[in-house]
């Protein structure tokens, strides 16, 4: 399923339960917030984190961020595009493997 797709399918969930009025920006912004705040919890206290717990949270802030793109009818895959080219000349690879040195090495759960 494409992107365009996946946000028509969202787009038609919300509009069969009347919900269209409050998926505004305000809104929608809240809720990406909020939902994120609950994909932090999963990882408080240094627990360790239930997988399927982490993968619905995540779901809930992507839902939450394809339905505003929706709503400011922005084309998604596009602005995140164009905010990589901004972020590539901000860190130019050389530069950016340089500084990567001085970190800790990045832990990647497989969930
Ligand atoms: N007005 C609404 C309400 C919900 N949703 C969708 C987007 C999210 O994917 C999911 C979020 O549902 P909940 O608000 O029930 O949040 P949780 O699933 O996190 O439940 P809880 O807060 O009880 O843990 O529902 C939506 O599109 N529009």
């Amino acid at each position: 399923m494409s992107l365009k797709e996946l946000q028509a399918t969202l787009a038609a969930f919300a509009t069969e339960r009347d919900w269209d009025n409050w998926h505004t920006p305000d809104n929608l912004v809240e809720s990406i917030s909020i939902e994120a705040a609950e994909l932090l919890k999963c990882y408080q206290w240094g627990k360790e984190p239930d997988p399927q717990a982490v993968r619905e949270e995540l779901a809930d802030v992507l839902t939450y961020c394809l339905q505003m793109a929706r709503c400011l009818v922005v084309d998604t895959a596009q602005i995140v595009f164009d905010k990589l080219e901004v972020t590539r000349k901000k860190y130019p690879v050389k530069e950016a493997q340089e500084s990567s040195k001085s970190e800790p090495d990045a832990q990647k759960p497989a969930v």
